[in-house]
């Protein structure tokens, strides 16, 4: 990552914006990656605790993971949080 500001460069405003968007699409990409990956392995969890007659939902664990993201991220990780458990286990 640089760590020149836009002050001790002779880059021009639209260039530097037009770089700070490349490294976001590219974080985005990972991101989304990311987010696939983790509803592949929370599907483990869920068809293994229902394959075990568990239920689909665990909502114990899922008051940790809202504590984890607001407590990280302040009240929009609460609502991040809840959109992953949605993407990752439907709506309920
Ligand atoms: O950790 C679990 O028990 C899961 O089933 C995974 C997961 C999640 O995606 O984080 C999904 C559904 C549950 O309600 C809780 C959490």
């Amino acid at each position: 990552m640089s760590t020149t500001t836009p002050e001790e460069t002779t880059e021009t405003p639209e260039a530097t914006i037009a770089a700070a968007r490349e490294r976001i699409d590219a974080l985005d990409d990972r991101i989304i990656g990311l987010v696939q990956e983790r509803m592949a392995v929370s599907a483990v969890v869920q068809q293994t605790r229902i394959a075990s007659g568990g239920r689909r939902v665990s909502l114990n664990r899922e008051m940790e993971i809202l504590a984890r993201y607001r407590d990280a991220l302040g009240r929009p990780g609460t609502a991040l949080a809840m959109t992953l458990l949605e993407l990752c286990r439907g709506r309920i």
